[in-house]
């Protein structure tokens, strides 16, 4: 066995990382043969609840848990961490708008990002799922000048899981059959959910998603509109936000990030872009990546059709307006 990682988990106290911190402890993330020692950070008036997720914790018994060190110091929590999972945030309530969200919650990126370049290991991976993710991920490297920027991304692997979900069940097919979905652009309402490029396993064939769907008008309308609207659905029914498909796709991220993709298949992360497929410079935009020794790499040459492009352009303009208005509200 290797030596401990120290892994960082921002609201620790909340409903993503309950669910989460299980799957992180028992190796789903960095394999079962990596331990490590979590740090559980969260703000002074979440201290007892955490206390309560610390003892649930070592009730667990879980072999590879080394340590679990609660915490309200991000100057303790960021200290030589080798993973940070930012999910502590204010989540969307029912009534609110995005923008209430990017006023509450920049800020907080801002300070994460000065201490993870005072006191995070430089090759620290960095998983922003606190919302809005993608320039809340754009302000935390900002503020980490000492961190390479492609060590800092947002999450986008919800909805790809959502969409590889809505491409399964409608082709009928267990959600594993289905691959290379691709998320472009924001975690929000104008990503573009895009299954032009996506791959399906039937008995033994291969197939392209869009011959088994057979219906391009579902593929370009319903599909894509069930995907960008799914958070605000899974809102709307639980009166809070999705957690136990949140973790699970922070979990996924991670893991894919440190352990690499498997030959032939692509998953989407927010990285900070390269202008690739004419989205903007100086954003957090989705992209299809690869992953290989711990580096991912944006997969280029994809054709992209005029209905593509223009969705493409629609959330990279999104991307930019949230730029400025987060740069606005730190400089305020
Ligand atoms: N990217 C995605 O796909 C995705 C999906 C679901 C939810 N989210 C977002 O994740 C965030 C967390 O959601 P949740 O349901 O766990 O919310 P929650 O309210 O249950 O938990 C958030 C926790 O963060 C803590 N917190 C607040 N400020 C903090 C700070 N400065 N440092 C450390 N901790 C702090 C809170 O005290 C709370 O315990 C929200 O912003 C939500 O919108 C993102
Ligand atoms: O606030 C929202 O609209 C969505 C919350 C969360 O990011 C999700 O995708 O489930």
């Amino acid at each position: 066995m290797s030596e401990p990682i120290k892994v960082v988990v921002t609201g620790a106290a909340g409903q993503i990382a309950y669910s989460l911190l299980y799957m992180i402890a028992k190796g789903d993330v960095f394999g079962p043969n990596q331990p490590l020692i979590l740090y559980l950070l969260d703000i002074p008036p979440m201290m007892g609840v955490l206390e309560g997720v610390v003892m649930e914790l070592a009730d667990c018994a879980i072999p590879l848990l080394h340590g679990v060190i609660p915490t309200d110091d991000p100057v303790v929590a960021f200290t030589d961490v080798s993973a940070a999972f930012l999910v502590g945030a204010m989540p969307r309530k029912q009534g609110m708008e995005r923008k209430d969200l990017l006023s509450a919650n920049v800020k907080i990126f801002k300070v994460q990002g000065e201490a993870l370049d005072k006191y995070a290991r430089k090759d620290v991976k960095v998983l922003v799922v606190g919302n809005p993710a993608n320039t809340n991920a754009l302000i935390c490297s900002k503020y980490a000048p000492s961190i390479p920027r492609e060590n800092f991304t947002a999450m986008t692997r919800l909805d790809q899981n959502r969409a590889q979900a809505q491409i399964a069940a409608k082709i009928g097919v267990p959600v594993g059959n289905v691959n290379n979905l691709i998320i472009w652009g924001n975690h929000s309402s104008t990503q573009f959910p895009d299954a032009s490029h996506a791959v399906v396993q039937i008995d033994s064939k291969q197939l392209k998603a869009t011959e088994a769907v057979k219906d391009d008008n579902w593929i370009r309308s319903t599909f894509v509109e069930t995907v960008q609207k799914r958070g605000a659905t899974v809102i709307a029914a639980r009166k809070m936000s999705s957690a136990m498909s949140a973790a699970k796709a922070a979990s996924d991220h991670m893991r894919d990030w440190f352990l690499g993709t498997a030959p032939g298949h692509f998953v989407s992360m927010g990285v900070v872009s390269d202008g690739s497929y004419g989205a903007p410079k100086d954003v957090v935009f989705s992209f299809p990546v690869t992953i290989k020794n711990g580096k991912w790499e944006i997969v280029q040459g994809l054709p992209i059709d005029d209905f593509a492009t223009k969705m493409l352009n629609i959330t990279g303009k999104e991307l930019e307006e949230e730029r400025l208005e987060a740069i606005a509200i730190i400089e305020a």
